[in-house]
């Protein structure tokens, strides 16, 4: 619990509500130590009905008492949200920013505050089972980065890192990481529809097939290679599947995805506001 410390969240959207939900629910915070800011007051209503927390619309206001400050807005946002946050932040305070791709130095010199936090959670944080990269400018303090690790904690595991460059890699590999997941399920549970499975039963098989394979690997703690070769019998049916994923470039594909997310987190840090969607293909 750190009950003495005054905790600002900046852009009150999907991942802040997450991170003010898992702060309460842990008891890091209590909801009076917490105030949100952004443009909607009925957000702010929602906000407040729900957790029991402050809001204001004015981001100068949230940050005055802040010794927390928490910048979640979109990186499309960035820049204003640090022209009008400039001078605003108390000296003794640190920033933490879970925006993708924005720089510790693009934040520090544009608030003109040196403790700066960069982290990248995801969005199952939402029920405590996110993972956090993070990583931390010098001036950041160990109490600062204590409280930090506190908060974090709240979303799920969270993993420290000296190399900044290691936040693009993890925006990439676990921030965007549910969306590949998503999508595979997806895809699954249309294909069983396909087969003539109701969609109840279609989405239970596979829920049910990748929680347990994920904890038996888990468990198992084994090559996932390995994994697959048990279940993949000689002339039988995985052999079938498998040989049509590694020909549509299954692998290839995921790969490719990751390196071009991973190339999109590093433009968002130098301003590049949108992408063609073909940039990456080959
Ligand atoms: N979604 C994800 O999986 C992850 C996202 N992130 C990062 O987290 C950040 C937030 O993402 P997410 O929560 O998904 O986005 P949301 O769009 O849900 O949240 C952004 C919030 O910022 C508010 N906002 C807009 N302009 C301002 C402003 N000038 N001042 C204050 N608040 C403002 C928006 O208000 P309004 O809705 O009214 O416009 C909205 O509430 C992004 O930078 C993203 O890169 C990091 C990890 C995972
Ligand atoms: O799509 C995005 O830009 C954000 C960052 C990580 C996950 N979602």
């Amino acid at each position: 619990m750190m009950s003495s410390q005054n905790l600002s969240i900046i852009g009150p959207g999907v991942m802040a509500e997450a991170i003010i939900a898992g702060l309460i629910r842990n008891q890091v915070l209590p909801a009076q130590k917490i105030i949100a800011a952004g443009p909607r007051p009925e957000r702010g209503s929602e906000l407040v009905e729900r957790y029991g927390i402050r809001f204001t619309a004015d981001n100068a206001e949230a940050v005055s008492a802040a010794d927390i400050v928490i910048l979640a807005v979109k990186p499309q946002k960035l820049r204003t949200v640090l022209a009008g946050l400039r001078g605003k932040i108390a000296p003794h305070a640190v920033v933490l920013s879970i925006i993708a791709g924005a720089s510790i130095q693009s934040i520090s010199s544009g608030l003109e505050h040196p403790a700066v936090i960069r982290a990248m959670p995801n969005t199952p944080a939402q029920i405590g089972q996110g993972i956090t990269v993070w990583t931390s400018s010098l001036a950041v303090t160990e109490a600062q980065l204590e409280a930090a690790r506190l908060i974090l904690s709240a979303l799920g595991q969270e993993i420290y890192v000296e190399e900044e460059n290691y936040l693009d890699m993890a925006t990439a590999l676990s921030g965007t990481g549910p969306a590949y997941v998503f999508l595979f399920m997806e895809a699954l549970i249309d294909a069983g529809v396909h087969l003539g499975f109701p969609r109840r039963i279609a989405e239970q098989l596979v829920t049910q097939t990748i929680r347990g394979s994920v904890e038996y690997y888990a468990l198992k703690k084994d090559h996932p290679a390995h994994l697959r070769n048990q279940v993949t019998s000689p002339g039988g049916t995985s052999a079938a599947a498998l040989y049509y994923l590694e020909k549509a470039g299954f692998r290839t594909a995921l790969s490719r995805a990751i390196w071009a997310a991973y190339e999109r987190s590093q433009e968002l840090g130098r301003g590049k506001n949108s992408q063609p969607p073909e940039k990456n293909s080959d």
